[in-house]
């Protein structure tokens, strides 16, 4: 989780600087994906961003808290009104850490109110592994369905990219440098060719 959420950061670094884009929202979800986004906050912050965070469902499991513990430590503000931090002007661009592979519709609240936020925000938008609202494997919900007009401009698929990816079409980057050659044989995926210290590879037309 800590590399994967160091991972979505970097992106965000090379895609949105805090020169143009230094308040962001991270919206974060129940599970690992919320936990993703956690992680990433926090290195956000070190890269020098101003991170705001909307964690309406919070997990009682003690890494959970550990985490919020180490954001309270950088000071880095929570917030319960994220509608309210847009229209102020404090946010830049915005984090999707609400859910990844593990997300079952219909939405229930309270990420129906987010996935709407979405929606109707202009601000960029980086998804962590999955844009929430859609499905792993048959990508956005069907016209018309909470979530059908949510088009992140960034993905960041973690270890592999899901088959929900293929209907992504903004910048797309793998993170979470973290598996063996010999999983991911097991498991039937490439793991790409990570440039020296980089924890990201953007896919290009010809993929990696
Ligand atoms: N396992 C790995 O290789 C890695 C995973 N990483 C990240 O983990 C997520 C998957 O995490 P998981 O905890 O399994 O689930 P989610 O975060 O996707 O969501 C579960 C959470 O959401 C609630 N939920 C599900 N459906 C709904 C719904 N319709 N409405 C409201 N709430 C819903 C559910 O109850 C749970 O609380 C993966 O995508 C990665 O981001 C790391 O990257 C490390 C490697
Ligand atoms: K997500």
């Amino acid at each position: 989780m800590e590399l994967a959420g160091l991972s979505v950061a970097c992106a965000i670094r090379r895609c949105y600087p805090p020169s143009d884009y230094k308040g962001v929202l991270i919206a974060a979800g129940p599970g690992n994906n919320g936990g993703d986004g956690l992680v990433c906050a926090r290195h956000l912050y070190l890269f020098g961003y101003s991170p705001v965070i909307y964690y309406p469902k919070r997990s009682g499991s003690d890494l959970y808290h550990r985490l919020v513990k180490q954001l309270e430590n950088f000071d880095i503000k929570f917030t319960e009104e994220p509608e309210k931090e847009i229209a102020d002007g404090k946010v830049d661009q915005i984090v999707d850490a609400l859910f990844g592979f593990s997300f079952k519709p219909p939405i229930r609240d309270p990420f129906r109110f987010t996935i709407e936020l979405f929606e109707s925000s202009k601000l960029p938008i980086t998804s962590v592994d999955i844009p929430s609202s859609w499905d792993v494997n048959n990508g956005p919900p069907s016209e018309g369905e909470l979530g059908s007009n949510f088009h992140p401009s960034v993905l960041v698929s973690l270890t592999a990219p899901k088959p929900a990816s293929e209907y992504f079409k903004g910048r797309h980057f793998l993170g979470g440098r973290f598996i063996s050659p010999k999983l991911a044989k097991e498991w039937g995926f490439t793991v790409p060719n990570y440039e020296g210290s980089d924890q990201i590879v953007e896919y290009t037309d010809s993929r990696i």
